[in-house]
């Protein structure tokens, strides 16, 4: 503890922290109402109050008995610590992010989806770092303008020592807001502000007190405003809103709210205006509008810095005039940059000199003057958070909040003028010490509340891991785990299918801070991704969906307002093969890629990244690129081929971890940009040597080639099947022995009845179309053939169940397991079993279908549809009113086989390897036939059963050998 003599021997560089503490040789700038100044003035503080002040003779002769602590301040100046009315505490990381664009840009497109991508870490760093800007600037107290977390602000406004009044950001309604706040009603809002006042309110020491928001009248419904007037009034607090900061929003006042101009008039006309409403920026205001907040006793904050950036000039001496309350605010990090209350009093002062010019034709270098700009940082801004009776000067009572200035630096040698060097001279730099509530937060430039070298490290380790992109109007941070610095990337996804669906909601899983909206033209499916039926069967699917869905993952119909609002458009609607007209029956149908594209150019009002996520031709990047670049009205499009690589049943473990990402686009500047701008969201989860560049024309054919030589390979096997069979050899053992050929590999090598599902075959038509279009009828007929040999081994498969089972199937009951394409998926699009069910039905078979996934309604339409229709969105399918006679649906497969002449296995699922097989037999019509057309079951065992047994490509059993050929 220093005791130092009453002679003030101690040095400003021991300042102490006392509970009696006695401040002397200093010059007191009181700013109380009689604007006293006392050049060798002195304080006793008692804990967090001024007990004294006046002269530092009789200071130190009445109290240097009871003080612990006495402190020279060596002439350096006293203040009383300043009161920032105005700044968005959760904003300060995003400082940077919007720079040089309109009010509506900067809202909208980017504060927007930062603050609303904010967690509770990064409140509570960002309000650490504000704070710590707050503070070297000589801020004692400041006022939240409506934040994010207000729990994590109020942690850390506690650690900071500050004080503060918090508001919750607030918004029931309004154009453009991101999708997670949208949902919030009216009553949530209030609720909310409710319970955060029952949490905080005097929290701290009673240096936190929590207010009421309204973020801006342009999205706070009437209810919303009135409820918070007459709450605000019942608890007895402030409520901090954003009042006529641009023409346009009079002008949507105006013409929603039916007054002949602006806010102003308007909360005046609902009695809104009143004396514990802090409005904020407040410049396009008439005179009649200033006659109004002078009457309620409205108290205006003024943020000079930002309402140069953005908004125009505010009649500030106006108000003044007018007796209005006028205090300054920096503002958040986005629209000012600097968090210094010291620069803002030198701007209100120079610009509102500069105004005169403009507003007058003349100029007034007496328009707001120094003393006047001080007060307006000091009791104007105690008055305007309400807090005047305790903070705003200093003076015997109030508490001790205090700034220690040091004048005797560069900036503001030689002072002649001590008021008017501190507004003009004074640099951020020099504030030295600051006192809040009797304790000090900041002692020689040093924080003593928060350690500033570990938040520096912090910084900088996290600077280090960021890479700012420029995408296009926004910017991506992309950052490694654990850093706090928020994406904005909104990413939309047209056609909520098999693909969008689940790689949205991994991408949603895997980059908490992208917001992700998948949408349809079905309503049904977007109901069914809305609810607890998602619309599609993988594993894993419903977990990943559950913890992101209304979070930053959202399913909606409601196309264009998400498209408009995406920064990525990912496309992933359907291809379907062409069904008339040229290329019927190969080229791709790209219709629906097609409208989505117009729809996409229609609806921008920003840059975008376009995303081709459905398998298309070749070329078709060039396509829709004309499309968009046609219609852009000066937007600019970028677009990339990113071609899906997963398999269904698998799907989100193969986007989990894909063995690669492709990524297309323009090898231009632009393109390069837009690349990388995709390339960032993948390396959320993805390392990056698996993340594969290339040109967009690579990447469409990547993905017809991919699926072209999976099919060709499921052909190849099949193939030999039919050899095995009639051979003696055994499939399996041809795979395996195959496999080991490391250049072969051993996977895709299963002889089954044929592939499936909605990809291969589409791709292939397509591939073997642009092929012959491109003069290469050779490769095309190469490519033809492994269609040719899966529809053939499909007819191999029906014709040995019919010429096994004494050459008719007529009138037989036949069980069919499995109806999907493959096992762990509800997907039956150009499942085999389609042809294969209907392959039987023309030989008037009675089928009894069962598979764990697929509904009877899909397998009764599917029966019945023409080749290619399924291929087209939902609501465009052909209906099928009636039902197929010859076939019914069974629930399991003991229903499905009970009294049936022959089962016929069509997909791997796992349960039918472990039926009871025994019982199976037990029931059905002899001699019993098995036919495997997956290769699952022991052949063996069921043949000691008493079955007859095919199974694809193995020796065949002694009675199908006598039987007639099949091929
Ligand atoms: N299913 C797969 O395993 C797979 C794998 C890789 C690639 N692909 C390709 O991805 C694309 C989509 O396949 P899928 O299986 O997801 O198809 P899908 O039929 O399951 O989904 C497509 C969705 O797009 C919607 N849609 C169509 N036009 C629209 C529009 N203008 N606006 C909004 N929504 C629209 C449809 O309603 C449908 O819900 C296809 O090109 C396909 O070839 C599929």
């Amino acid at each position: 503890m220093e005791t130092n003599s009453s002679g003030g021997g101690s040095s400003s560089g021991s300042l102490g922290s006392s509970s009696t503490m006695i401040l002397h040789n200093a010059v007191i700038v009181t700013m109380d109402k009689e604007s006293r100044v006392f050049r060798n003035g002195g304080v006793f503080v008692v804990q967090d109050r001024i007990k004294a002040i006046g002269q530092s003779a009789d200071i130190l002769q009445q109290f240097s008995q009871m003080a612990d602590q006495i402190i020279d301040l060596q002439s350096q100046i006293l203040l009383p610590g300043f009161v920032n009315t105005h700044v968005h505490t959760s904003q300060q990381l995003a400082k940077g992010i919007a720079d040089d664009v309109d009010l509506m840009t900067w809202l909208h497109d980017r504060i927007w989806p930062y603050e609303s991508n904010m967690t509770e870490e990064d409140s509570y760093i960002s309000t650490l770092l504000c704070g710590i800007e707050l503070i070297h600037s000589g801020v004692t107290c400041f006022a939240e303008a409506g934040g994010q977390h207000v729990s994590e602000m109020a942690k850390a406004v506690e650690l900071l020592g500050l004080r503060a009044c918090l508001v919750q950001s607030t918004m029931d309604c309004g154009e453009g807001l991101p999708a997670s706040w949208a949902v919030r009603t009216t009553d949530d809002c209030i609720q909310s502000q409710k319970e955060l006042y029952a949490k905080h309110h005097h929290a701290a020491d009673g240096r936190i007190r929590i207010w009421f928001g309204i973020r801006q009248i342009m999205n706070a419904t009437d209810r919303l405003l009135l409820e918070t007037r007459d709450m605000a009034r019942e608890f007895k607090t402030g409520i901090h809103m954003h009042v006529a900061e641009i023409p346009y929003e009079n002008q949507v006042v105006m013409d929603t709210r039916k007054v002949d101009h602006g806010t102003v008039t308007f909360l005046d006309k609902i009695e809104f205006l009143q004396n514990n409403l802090l409005s904020a920026h407040t410049v396009w205001v008439n005179h009649t509008e200033i006659g109004l907040l002078s009457r309620a006793g409205v108290k205006v904050s003024h943020c000079p810095a930002s309402a140069m950036r953005m908004l125009g000039f505010a009649p500030i001496k106006e108000m003044l005039h007018a007796d209005i309350c006028v205090s300054l605010g920096t503002d958040g990090a986005p629209s000012n940059n600097r968090m210094s209350i010291v620069d803002e009093m030198y701007l209100a002062s120079l610009i509102n000199k500069g105004r005169e010019v403009f507003a007058n034709g003349t100029t007034d270098p007496a328009a707001l003057p120094a003393e006047t700009v001080l007060r307006m940082a000091t009791i104007n801004g105690a008055k305007s958070v309400l807090w005047d009776n305790d903070i705003g000067s200093l003076e015997a009572g109030k508490k001790a909040d205090m700034v220690v200035v040091d004048p005797f630096s560069w900036p503001m040698v030689p002072v002649h003028d001590r008021i008017t060097s501190l507004v003009y001279c004074m640099r951020t730099e020099n504030v030295v010490s600051v006192m809040c509530n009797g304790q000090w937060v900041m002692k020689n430039k040093k924080i003593l509340t928060v350690d500033e070298g570990i938040m520096a490290i912090f910084l900088k380790n996290n600077n280090n891991k960021l890479t700012n992109t420029p995408l296009n109007n926004t910017m991506i941070a992309k950052l490694e785990p654990g850093s706090y610095v928020v994406k904005m990337v909104k990413i939309c996804c047209i056609g909520a299918g098999y693909v969008g669906g689940p790689t949205m909601a991994v991408i949603a899983l895997k980059c908490p801070s992208i917001e992700v909206a998948v949408v349809d033209i079905s309503v049904p499916r977007i109901n069914a991704w809305n609810s607890d039926q998602l619309p599609i069967y993988e594993p894993g699917l419903e977990e990943v969906v559950k913890q992101c869905r209304g979070k930053n993952l959202f399913f909606s119909t409601d196309v264009e307002k998400h498209v408009r609002e995406a920064n990525i458009v990912f496309v992933s609607v359907n291809t379907p093969t062409k069904t008339q007209g040229l290329g019927a029956g190969k080229a791709a149908d790209l219709t629906y890629w097609e409208s989505a594209a117009r729809m996409i150019a229609d609806v921008s009002k920003s840059d975008k990244i376009v995303v081709e996520k459905s398998t298309v031709p070749v070329k078709t990047a060039e396509a829709i690129e004309k499309i968009l670049m046609h219609n852009s009205r000066g937007i600019n499009f970028q677009i990339l081929s990113n071609p899906e690589f997963l398999a269904e049943g698998t799907a989100i473990n193969d986007l989990f971890k894909p063995d690669r990402v492709l990524i297309g686009g323009r090898e231009t500047p632009e393109g390069m940009k837009a690349i990388k701008a995709l390339k960032d969201v993948y390396a959320h989860w993805v390392p990056e040597d698996r993340i594969l560049c290339t040109n967009l024309w690579s990447a469409e054919v990547s993905k017809l080639a991919a699926n072209a030589f999976l099919a060709q390979r499921i052909s190849s096997v099949n193939a030999m099947s039919a050899l095995c069979e009639a051979t003696g050899a055994d499939v399996s053992q041809v795979s395996h022995a195959i496999g080991f050929d490391s250049r072969i590999g051993p996977k895709f090598l299963n002889a089954s009845v044929g592939f499936g599902g909605s990809c291969f075959q589409k791709d292939i038509l397509n591939l073997v179309y642009i092929c012959e279009c491109n003069g290469l009828p050779e490769v095309a007929n190469y490519w033809k053939q492994v269609i040719k040999v899966n529809d053939y081994q499909k007819t191999r498969f029906v014709n040995r169940v019919v010429s096994s089972m004494f050459n008719t199937v007529s009138g037989k009951k036949i069980a069919i397991l499995g109806f999907a394409f493959k096992k762990d998926t509800g997907d039956t699009r150009e499942t085999p079993a389609i042809d294969v069910c209907k392959g039987l039905m023309g030989d008037k078979a009675r089928l009894s279908i069962y598979d764990p996934q697929v509904p009877q309604e899909h397998i009764q339409r599917d029966l019945q549809m023409n080749k290619f229709d399924w291929d087209h969105p939902i609501h465009l399918q052909p209906t099928s009113p009636s039902t197929i006679n010859q076939v019914i649906v069974a629930s399991d497969a003991y229903e499905a086989t009970k009294d049936s002449h022959g089962v016929c296995i069509l997909t791997e699922w796992d349960e039918f390897k472990n039926l009871d097989y025994q019982k199976i037999y037990n029931n059905m019509q002899k001699p019993a036939f098995v036919f495997d057309g997956r290769n699952i079951l022991d052949v063996e065992k069921l043949r000691k059963i008493g079955f007859i047994v095919y199974s694809i490509g193995k020796p065949l059993d002694k009675w199908l050998k006598d039987m007639p050929a099949v091929a």
